[in-house]
């Protein structure tokens, strides 16, 4: 089982930044909350403001944990992704990674083609926007 993390970052208009992986990445196509692979001796949160520096090149804040969703995809491949809201400080953003990213209101983000693993997170994230 490998160990991802991932952001949803906020901004100060209370969008949270979505991203599309890039031909070539596994998951192709799919929107995700941006993160990566957690490497050793890193938490969670340590991750995610390394990964936000290196594959878009913005500084981010985590502030809260939101949620742990593991997911079997083929191929063997299970992951545990953990996500973290974060707060976006600053830096312009420039993709590695993926081919578009946008900010979104956490309540619209369900007609996007979510990863599996996301679905969870956006869900809850639409019944938070619900909720309000
Ligand atoms: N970063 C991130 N990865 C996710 C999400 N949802 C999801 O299923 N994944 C999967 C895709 C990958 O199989 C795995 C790790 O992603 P990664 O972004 O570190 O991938 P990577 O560049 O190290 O390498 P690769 O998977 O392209 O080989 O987690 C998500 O919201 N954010």
């Amino acid at each position: 089982m490998i160990q991802v993390a991932a952001a949803i970052i906020y901004n100060a208009e209370g969008k949270v930044l979505i991203a599309r992986r890039r031909e070539g990445k596994s998951q192709a196509g799919l929107w995700e909350f941006p993160g990566g692979k957690i490497e050793d001796g890193e938490d969670a949160c340590a991750c995610l403001r390394r990964e936000l520096i290196e594959e878009m090149g913005i500084d981010i804040v985590p502030y809260e944990y939101f949620g742990v969703n593991e997911h079997r995809y083929g191929g063997g491949l299970h992951i545990r992704l953990i996500a973290w809201k974060a707060e976006y400080r600053g830096g312009d953003i420039v993709l590695t990674d993926h081919d578009d990213c946008r900010w979104e209101r956490p309540g619209e983000l369900e007609r996007f083609l979510f990863a599996p693993a996301d679905i969870p997170f956006v869900q809850k994230l639409d019944s938070e926007a619900g909720s309000r």
